[in-house]
């Protein structure tokens, strides 16, 4: 029976990739150890001092909550049995030494145990730390604090909003703010572009970071003229705040409807416009306003 037990609790652990059954077939293993050896040997020498192995066991093996509980159950099952095999055990001679060696170990072992489980907890907390701020570093730009462009493409894919409108941002002639005030005014401009931008489009969308100088929002519109006024909004807003930080900016923008079965065609709808808006002569906004019949994207 032992040996089946330790098999199964290996092969919970490598074959089923499930620990935690693991632990409870371990500790299934260990009370019937510990039973047998109450059983057969009675209350001779030490060995009742087997009594004491499964507490701090399971709170080693299953944590402070459910080792707790099935500590009590097991020392409820132990005390059951020195009831029912009370009258075959033989009385022994008092041992104070031997009581405080069994009370030694089993304080160590208590100890180590609740040691052990302090120091998985603040460990386990320290990874999932790291893990929410590491989910954060992959959905989120660096410098302007926006969504990024991988988060903005997925949620673009799985979106499950019938009519969504996609806008594309660039900030004119950039580079000359560069070139003239230095980069770190640029990255300055750019963290003030994208607080405009995320103030003017508030609940209405989402704003990233395409890349470089431009930005994306995602607008969950139900009208199309709802969309026009943004754009408008968008331009005139980044014209008359930028220059209360720094630098006066302008903006172009391109916007169209987006479908996700034609993710790549309906971006590209959207650069288009953007091209559009840079080609005639920038801070202002274009439209391509396109239909989507069957399967393709006219
Ligand atoms: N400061 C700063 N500059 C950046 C960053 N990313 C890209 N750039 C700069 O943005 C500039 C983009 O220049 P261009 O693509 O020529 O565009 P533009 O000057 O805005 O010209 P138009 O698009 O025609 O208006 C380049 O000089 C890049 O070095 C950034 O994170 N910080």
């Amino acid at each position: 029976m032992a040996v089946v037990l330790g098999l199964s609790s290996v092969f919970a652990l490598l074959g089923l990739k499930r620990p935690q059954l693991s632990r409870y077939i371990l500790l299934m293993l260990v009370v019937l150890v510990c039973f047998s050896a109450m059983l057969i040997k009675g209350n001779q020498g030490y060995n009742l001092a087997w009594a004491f192995i499964c507490p701090p066991l399971s709170i080693f093996l299953l944590g402070y909550r459910r080792g707790a509980v099935i500590s009590g159950l097991y020392l409820a099952m132990v005390v059951g049995l020195m009831v029912a095999q009370g009258d075959s055990w033989q009385a022994t001679q008092w041992h104070g030494g031997a009581l405080a060696n069994i009370i030694m170990i089993y304080l160590g072992l208590f100890a180590f145990a609740c040691h052990y489980e302090a120091s998985r907890r603040s460990s386990h907390e320290h990874l999932r730390e790291a893990n929410a701020k590491l989910a954060l570093l992959a959905i989120q730009d660096d410098l302007t604090g926006l969504y990024n462009r991988r988060y903005i493409e997925d949620l673009l894919l799985n979106s499950e909003q019938e009519s969504i409108f996609v806008a594309m941002v660039d900030i004119d002639d950039f580079k000359s703010i560069n070139d003239r005030y230095g980069h770190p005014v640029g990255d300055e401009v750019l963290k003030q572009t994208a607080h405009i931008l995320q103030d003017v489009v508030a609940e209405e969308g989402i704003v990233g970071r395409w890349g470089g100088e431009e930005f994306i929002i995602v607008h969950y519109a139900d009208q199309p003229s709802v969309f026009v006024n943004l754009l408008e909004a968008l331009v005139q807003q980044v014209r008359q705040r930028s220059n209360q930080y720094g630098p006066s900016v302008t903006i172009s923008v391109g916007g169209s409807t987006y479908y996700k079965q034609f993710h790549k065609a309906s971006l590209h709808h959207v650069d288009h416009a953007l091209y559009d808006a840079k080609e005639s002569g920038k801070n202002d906004y274009r439209i391509v306003r396109h239909a989507y019949h069957g399967d393709l994207l006219l």
